[in-house]
């Protein structure tokens, strides 16, 4: 820019130079060209992650705000009267006089299942019971998972076999022997294992129904509703035996007590409670068979753990090279894979993931072959998987960390 600055002071002297002048000008401005697409290239991308960050930040803000809403209760409708409604709480059955909007008058007759808040005002008018059952629980009648879709966990497989297929296959064994017939298991470890894949491919060697339902969802949705859910899940359980009833989250209704009084609390006391019940009502409780699962093993009432109810305790870890490799070999038996793909190699590498990272790795392998216009998946491509998911791993590990 310099030069065009001393063009005005010096005039050219001839011709030539001026044709000089201006050709050099002309290469200055296709480097300054350049030099501008180069950078509108960088704003798009920082734009770019800009805008998944933005998501991300949404996403997290979005959870943390209904991670703080406070829970509702569950109350059926009494009455309708001048001064107010009457609503009954489910838990603790206590009735209250409470004010409401005239478009919520509208809205609600005797016998509507509402939530109200702290305060007992009605926020929501709820769906039938039943729709409530079907949004909890999942009802397989044929879980389309096998034993041989499961790696690298065959010791755990055995002894969940052992404990739970016998007695849906053959109970009048245990009735001639004269034993009960072990309860419930209990299968722990860290995320994406394979506890839900082991429940689901008993169920199916065992022709059973397949009802699974998360602990989590048992107490958190609303309030006085966790203990009748657990009733109507063994109800449900009874209706279709023989039938494997999973709970996944069991932490979330079976951890230490604490010492607050808050009726959160009270909720999941009540609500396991009555899953023990439930279990220690044995003799009525048919061909089903209850397995439970949990990451945090440490958080657990002993209570559940006693003889009789969860009392088969199976740990499942992360699997180890051998089991990486043929997780390997099972989620890439459908996929078109260059001969020379080294799966030992691969479970090298991917030395801490889980089964359900494997399975991310193999799908992610497949799209970054797809994304060059190819249909065979070659090594690199589950290197670069493994890379990304990793990557993923580490910033949702940091964004967490920063917005917490
Ligand atoms: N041992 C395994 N063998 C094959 N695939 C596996 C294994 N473990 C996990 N996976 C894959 O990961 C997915 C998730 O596994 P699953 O839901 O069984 O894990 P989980 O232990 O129940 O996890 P969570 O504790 O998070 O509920 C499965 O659908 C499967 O694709």
């Amino acid at each position: 820019m310099t030069d065009t600055v001393d063009d005005v002071d010096m005039p050219y002297d001839d011709d030539a130079s001026q044709q000089d002048k201006l050709e050099s000008l002309r290469e200055r401005l296709d480097i300054l060209e350049a030099q501008n697409e180069e950078m509108r290239d960088k704003l798009l991308d920082a734009n770019a992650e800009n805008n998944k960050y933005q998501q991300k930040l949404e996403r997290l803000t979005h959870e943390n705000k209904k991670l703080k809403q406070s829970p509702l209760f569950v109350a059926t409708v009494q009455e309708i009267t001048d001064n107010g409604v009457v609503i009954k709480q489910h838990g603790n059955n206590q009735e209250a006089l409470t004010e409401v909007t005239a478009e919520m008058r509208e809205e609600i007759e005797p016998d509507s299942r509402v939530a109200v808040n702290n305060s007992l005002s009605i926020v929501k008018v709820l769906d039938d019971e039943t729709d409530v059952r079907a949004r909890v629980m999942q009802v397989e009648t044929k879980p389309d998972v096998s034993y041989e879709d499961i790696g690298g966990i065959d010791e755990q497989m055995e002894e969940v076999r052992e404990t739970v297929e016998l007695p849906l296959k053959s109970p009048e064994m245990f009735d001639e022997v004269g034993i009960d017939p072990p309860s419930g298991v209990l299968l722990y470890g860290p995320p994406g294992t394979g506890k839900t894949m082991l429940a689901k491919a008993v169920a199916n060697q065992t022709d059973a129904t397949f009802i699974k339902m998360a602990g989590s969802e048992l107490v958190h949705k609303f309030i006085g509703e966790g203990a009748k859910l657990v009733r109507d899940l063994f109800e449900l359980a009874r209706q279709h035996q023989p039938a494997v009833i999973f709970i996944d989250e069991i932490d979330a209704i079976a951890s230490k007590r604490t010492d607050s009084k808050t009726s959160g609390d009270a909720e999941v006391q009540r609500t396991m409670m009555q899953l023990l019940a439930e279990m220690d009502g044995f003799e009525e409780r048919g061909d089903i068979s209850i397995i439970a699962a949990t990451n945090r093993f440490d958080m657990l009432d002993r209570a559940i753990l006693r003889p009789g109810r969860f009392d088969r305790l199976i740990e499942v870890p992360k699997p180890d090279a051998e089991g990486r490799e043929l997780i390997f070999e099972i989620h890439t038996r459908g996929m078109n894979v260059a001969d020379d793909v080294d799966f030992a190699a691969l479970a090298e590498l991917a030395d801490n993931a889980s089964g359900a990272d494997i399975k991310a790795i193999c799908t992610e392998a497949g799209m970054f072959a797809i994304r060059e216009d190819r249909t065979e998946i070659r090594t690199a491509d589950f290197e670069n998987a493994w890379e990304k998911i990793q990557h993923e791993e580490d910033e949702s590990d940091e964004v967490s960390k920063t917005f917490a």
